[in-house]
């Protein structure tokens, strides 16, 4: 098992370049099997989810040519298997994709029950109606979502709640059905929108996606196409947050500015300066940080994948704040690490009442999933001391290089495998 070791205290700056949206380029990997043609997809983060998502197309018969890091070429024509199941894909959330890309195209799928950061109950209810909305018959048997269908029909889909994962579903399921569908309380993420202009740029028929209803015409085939993926707005929030913590002054290039927006707004109320520039953002911490509230929702809301960063930031700013989760019911299981660094933080129910202090102070603390460990990340650069990140397995789910970027803004931090070598940097740096 690998930790990150970090000596606290160095204030980021510089210049970070943020790689693809890994929420989007798992939609559209999995879309990319849609089409007998070849797909090439650019931009796609080299990350441990993505990595496990191409080798599971890989399994079922799919061409994957990995032109470089950062570059796919796929070919789904080869696909006579529709069983996607191993111990890896069982564990992430994504996998659900492969149901509405396979059914759309196929008209059948059995795929793990997926799985993903242990953040709370995670149904997928909503894509089972979906589903048999447009005439599948869908079920859970033996730990896997099976759908069939005979034919799909376009349907009118009324979403009880706002959801990423079904939203993106159903809109790749329906792009392959007879006649239209309007999915209706859409979830209007980046990523979706990111999934429909992919899909779009196969020849598919989709309006509508970013406002909350979506209207797609089904096709009977798609294309090939050539495709780049959006930047990653939670990794951007992330090194933007990170840059306040540490009282940086931090330039995250390769950005969308607009996906930023909620983030950039909270960094300004606690007191830090943010500059807008065509595709980069600026964030410098120059003042002492001022409390705030901010309560999760989806977009363009502030995002629940940025809530743990910015409990950490909020940890220590000037103040009580109050962070209020409303996506997940158990997103705030790092606090007790947290509170292991000097937080002062009391969770009830779904809010944390942050009484900020003026530094955290170096510990031990395990990473409980993705945004938590990169929080726990930005907690230990901003520490006095020295703080161990165990379980970072987690953190490179959705990280590309996360240590390697942050050392290039002047954080001391390594990725170590033993406790030798924990206490060798240690060393080092002290
Ligand atoms: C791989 C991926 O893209 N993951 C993201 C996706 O997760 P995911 O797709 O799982 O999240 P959803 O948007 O679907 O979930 C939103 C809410 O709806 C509920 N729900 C969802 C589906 C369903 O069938 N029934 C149901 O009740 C969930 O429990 C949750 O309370 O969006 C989340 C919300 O932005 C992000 O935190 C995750 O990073
Ligand atoms: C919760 C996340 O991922 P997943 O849905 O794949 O667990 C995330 O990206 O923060």
């Amino acid at each position: 098992m690998e930790q990150y070791v970090i000596k606290g205290g160095n204030p980021l700056v510089g210049e970070v370049e943020i790689g693809g949206a890994k929420n989007a380029a798992l939609a559209i990997l999995s879309a990319a099997v849609m089409t007998d043609e070849t797909v090439t997809i650019e931009n796609v983060p080299n990350v441990r989810d993505t990595n496990v998502l191409l080798n599971a197309i890989e399994e079922i018969g799919a061409r994957v040519e990995r032109l470089d890091a950062h570059t796919v070429r796929i070919n789904g024509s080869f696909i006579r298997d529709f069983n996607v199941d191993n111990e890896f894909i069982r564990k992430i959330r994504a996998s659900y994709y492969l149901i509405g890309a396979l059914l759309g195209k196929y008209k059948r799928a059995e795929v793990a029950l997926p799985g993903g950061c242990n953040i709370g109950g995670r149904p997928i209810d909503l894509h089972m109606k979906g589903f048999r909305a447009l005439g599948a018959d869908v079920d859970i048997k033996y730990g896997l979502v099976r759908a069939y269908a005979e034919k799909l029909t376009g349907t009118h889909i009324y979403l009880d709640k706002v959801s990423v994962g079904a939203t993106i579903n159903i809109m790749m399921a329906a792009s392959m059905a007879e006649g239209k569908t309007i999915i209706e309380n859409a979830a209007k993420e980046p990523h979706v929108v990111d999934v429909a202009n992919f899909l779009n740029s196969m020849g598919a028929n989709i309006r509508g996606a970013g406002t909350d209803v979506i209207r797609i015409v089904g096709v009977e085939k798609l294309h090939a196409t050539e495709y780049s993926i959006i930047p990653d707005q939670i990794e951007a929030g992330t090194f933007m947050l990170a840059a306040a913590a540490t009282k940086g002054d931090v330039t995250v290039k390769n950005v969308i500015p607009k996906h930023l927006e909620a983030i950039s707004a909270k960094l300004l109320e606690i007191g830090c300066e943010v500059e807008e520039f065509d595709d980069a953002v600026r964030v410098v911490a120059s003042k002492p940080l001022r409390h705030t509230q901010v309560t999760t929702l989806p977009y363009p809301g502030f995002p629940t994948d940025m809530q743990p960063q910015m409990t950490v930031v909020l940890g220590v700013a000037q103040g009580t704040s109050t962070v209020t989760e409303s996506i997940f019911e158990n997103r705030f299981k790092y606090v007790d690490e947290l509170t292991r660094m000097g937080a002062s933080i009391k969770v009830e129910s779904n809010i944390a009442i942050i009484s900020g202090v003026d530094q955290y102070t170096g510990a031990r603390v395990n990473a409980p999933d993705l945004r938590a460990g990169a929080a726990l990340v930005i907690a230990g650069l901003g520490a006095e001391g020295i703080t161990v990140v165990d379980d970072i397995y987690y953190i490179e789910r959705g990280y590309e290089a996360f240590d390697q970027k942050l050392s290039l803004l002047g954080a001391l931090i390594e990725k170590v495998s033993d406790e030798k070598e924990i206490q060798k940097f240690t060393l080092k740096v002290s």
